[in-house]
């Protein structure tokens, strides 16, 4: 049988893979790309676009339920049939767009997950094609859970194509998928039960806003158990019940729909990478700063699934330009572990950026620490709003911002000005001289620098 040759073939059609792929062929490399799912990759088909889109009827049954009596007399009811036509106009197109643009550039496209049998070889579609490099980024995966009946469990692929909200649900983790889709399904109406192994939701976030976060969705009906181990899943005629063990006592919960929020682990289980001495652990394929593997010269991995920083899509793309770049140039640019600001979409949102309370501390011999709660300020007063807090982290010999972590209706947004303070090494008195909109939330940001604890 006849083997095919390329110069770079290319595992995986997200943001990393894509991004990589179209710079070598632009290059004029002959290049390939492989998916085992339909070509555009988990943010834009099952991840960060669609949930935006359906998120945002949640977030404004959430502002009117805010303003009802205020001036809403009642909620608008929500049609989630055409809640779900309307994610789907921007979801169904992606995978023939994707594959018409890297046809366009030339680039073969394989429709399976191809499995390493040599140092320069696949094995995909029943070919053998060799490479010249090979590029992995086949992103995350739900992790597996192993207790019985787990795999009754649904994931985040199967919330965002709910056909209707469900009347009640279990969330087996509260990390981010599982804290956006419980603010999700409890402000449709959905009864949500939290079960989470460790002793507090959401463990990378400052805890001051996230026990504020629990508090609000607590209030408003989702139910937390912490330190739970999930033991059992069994499918009854209308419910699941899932068992589960805390402090020694076996308990039960019934619920429509149970999900799998547990966190998602480097897809890399097809691929055999042992037989290309390809290394990757719990963190993903090793990779240097180059994105170039750190066990085989001629493997390059980008984007969730390499070892290097938080899996997030703006990073991802990054990462596919690097290794793109590095592919055609040798390797020149290296990847610096950016600023990252990251938020949890619920409502209100979460948002982070910079060093942590602890890290800072570790870091710096004295940190002033701005902290407060903003609820009387006229931002949150005149949308009712259930919660407004921060934490600013600031070096106190220096008086540079270090860290930003901010509990507002409007995060998403306001961390990227402290994302851009930070990256420009500004102080305080330089961030306070700055003019921002009025009345804005981004004004606030002034207001959070007062006084430090
Ligand atoms: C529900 C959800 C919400 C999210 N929301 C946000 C958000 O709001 N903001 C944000 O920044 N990030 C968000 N993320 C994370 C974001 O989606 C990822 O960081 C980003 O998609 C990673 O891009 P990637 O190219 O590395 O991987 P992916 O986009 O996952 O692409 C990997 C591709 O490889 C394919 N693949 C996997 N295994 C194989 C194989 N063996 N063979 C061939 N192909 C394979 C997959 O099918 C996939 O198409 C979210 C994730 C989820 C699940
Ligand atoms: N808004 C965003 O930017 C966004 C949204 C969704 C996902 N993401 C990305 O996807 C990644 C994965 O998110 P995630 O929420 O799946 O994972 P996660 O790691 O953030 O959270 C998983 C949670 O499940 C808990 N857990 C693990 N095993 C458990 C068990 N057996 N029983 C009960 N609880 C258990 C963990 O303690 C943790 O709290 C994130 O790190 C993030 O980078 C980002």
């Amino acid at each position: 049988m006849k083997t095919k040759h390329y110069n770079v073939f290319v595992i995986g059609s997200g943001i990393a893979g894509q991004t990589a792929a179209k710079i070598c062929a632009k290059a004029g490399m002959s290049v390939a790309i492989s998916d085992n799912r339909k070509f555009g990759g988990t943010c834009a088909t099952r991840g960060c676009d669609p949930k935006k889109i359906l998120m945002q009827f949640a977030d404004i049954t959430k502002k009117t339920h805010q303003l009802k009596d205020l001036g809403f007399k009642k909620t608008p009811k929500v049609k989630w049939k055409d809640v779900q036509k309307f994610k789907k106009s921007f979801t169904k197109p992606v995978p023939l767009e994707t594959e018409t643009t890297l046809t366009e550039l030339n680039i073969d496209l394989y429709h399976q997950s191809p499995r390493f049998s040599n140092i320069n070889e696949i094995i995909v579609e029943g070919k053998t094609v060799t490479a010249d490099k090979f590029v992995i980024a086949t992103g995350f995966v739900a992790r597996a859970l192993e207790f019985k009946g787990a795999d009754l469990l649904e994931t985040s692929d199967t919330i965002l194509k709910l056909k209707n909200i469900p009347k009640s649900a279990v969330f087996i983790g509260s990390g981010y998928v599982g804290m956006e889709f419980c603010y999700m399904l409890s402000t449709m109406g959905c009864k949500v039960t939290m079960i989470e192994a460790s002793d507090s939701a959401l463990s990378p976030f400052d805890s001051f806003l996230v026990e504020k976060l629990v508090k609000l969705l607590e209030n408003n009906g989702v139910e937390f158990i912490f330190n739970a181990e999930p033991t059992k899943l069994e499918k009854k005629k209308k419910n699941n019940k899932l068992t589960y063990k805390k402090g020694g006592e076996i308990k039960s919960i019934k619920a429509r729909k149970v999900f799998n929020t547990a966190g998602r682990v480097p897809a890399v289980g097809k691929l055999e990478l042992a037989n290309a001495n390809i290394k990757a652990d719990d963190s993903g394929v090793l990779v240097n700063d180059f994105m170039q593997s750190v066990s085989n010269d001629n493997v390059f991995a980008c984007g969730d699934v390499s070892s290097k920083s938080l899996p997030l899509t703006p990073l991802s793309g990054l990462q596919g330009y690097i290794a793109g770049h590095n592919l055609v140039n040798g390797n020149s640019k290296e990847f610096e572990n950016p600023l990252v600001p990251s938020v949890v979409f619920t409502q209100p949102q979460l948002a982070s950026v910079g060093y942590s309370e602890e890290e800072a501390k570790d870091r710096y011999k004295n940190v002033l620490i701005y902290k407060g709660d903003a609820l009387d300020w006229y931002n949150a007063q005149k949308e009712n709003a259930e919660g407004y807090a921060y934490k600013i982290l600031v070096n106190e010999r220096t008086k540079k911002i270090v860290g930003a972590h901010l509990l507002s209706s409007q995060a998403n947004e306001t961390i990227n000005v402290f994302a851009m303070a930070i990256n420009n090494n500004m102080t305080v008195d330089e961030f306070k001289k700055q003019i921002f909109t009025y009345p804005s939330f981004t004004n606030d940001l002034k207001s959070m620098l007062k006084d430090p604890d």
